[in-house]
């Protein structure tokens, strides 16, 4: 099984993954950022280094998907038997969905893309579609933008102070266009504001709940 979580720049999407996966035993897919050559360069200058920080993600996002594609391919040839290891389930941190509906499109509508690199990118993207199969639940952690800018800072990632209210803002909308019209399969939307899974066990213990229901609907 797939699991992805969808959400803003320090929504905690990270932290519930590794909750989640301690949880239930699943496997998780990182988002690539410490060794990542473009990221902080990113931040200082984008209209220099936005198409090269895209193909990278978009790069590393598709070789989660072949990943994911490789552990459904054994999850289908596998025969329980005693001893054995049961079926695998990933958990991935964002989804390539977001790099283009999201981050590209953002980049290029606010004049850091070009347009002549936005269509090569699309193209690319538009050919990586053919082997993605959307995750069997998208999990959305809405966040307000106080929220975010909270979550950022405690982080303390040096390159990422410097992102703007504006930026984070029109993420944040784009965000709420992509999950409005999602109907690739089932979604759960947590409101990250009001709940607290990394400090308070009844807030991790109401995510589960959720999760549960909406695999079991899945499952049924
Ligand atoms: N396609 C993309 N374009 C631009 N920046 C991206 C893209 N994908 C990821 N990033 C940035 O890379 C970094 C990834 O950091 P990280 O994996 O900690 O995720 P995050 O988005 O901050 O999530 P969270 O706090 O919810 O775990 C962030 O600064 C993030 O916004």
């Amino acid at each position: 099984m797939h699991i992805a979580i969808t959400g803003n720049i320090g929504a905690g999407k990270t932290t519930l993954a590794e909750q989640l996966a301690s949880y239930y035993g699943w496997e998780v897919l990182y988002e690539a950022v410490e060794g990542n050559p473009y990221l902080a360069d990113f931040y200082s200058d984008m209209p220099r280094w936005s198409f090269n920080l895209q193909i990278y993600f978009l790069n590393s996002r598709f070789l989660q998907v072949k990943r994911i594609i490789d552990i459904q391919v054994a999850n289908q040839h596998h025969t329980p038997q005693a001893g054995t290891a049961s079926r695998r389930t990933v958990i991935q941190d964002r989804t390539i969905y977001e790099d283009a509906a999201i981050f590209a499109r953002n980049l290029y509508v606010s004049g850091d893309m070009s347009e002549r690199d936005y269509n090569t990118y699309s193209q690319l993207f538009a050919n990586m579609m053919s082997l993605v199969h959307p995750p069997d639940l998208m999990i959305y952690l809405r966040a307000s933008l106080p929220k975010l800018r909270e979550q950022i800072k405690k982080r303390g990632r040096l390159f990422e102070q410097s992102i703007s209210d504006e930026y984070l803002g029109n993420l944040n909308q784009l965000y709420e266009e992509f999950i409005s019209s999602y109907t690739l399969g089932p979604l759960l939307i947590l409101d990250v504001d009001q709940l607290d899974y990394a400090k308070h066990p009844a807030d991790f213990d109401l995510v589960v709940e959720q999760i549960n229901s909406r695999l079991n609907s899945v499952s049924a």
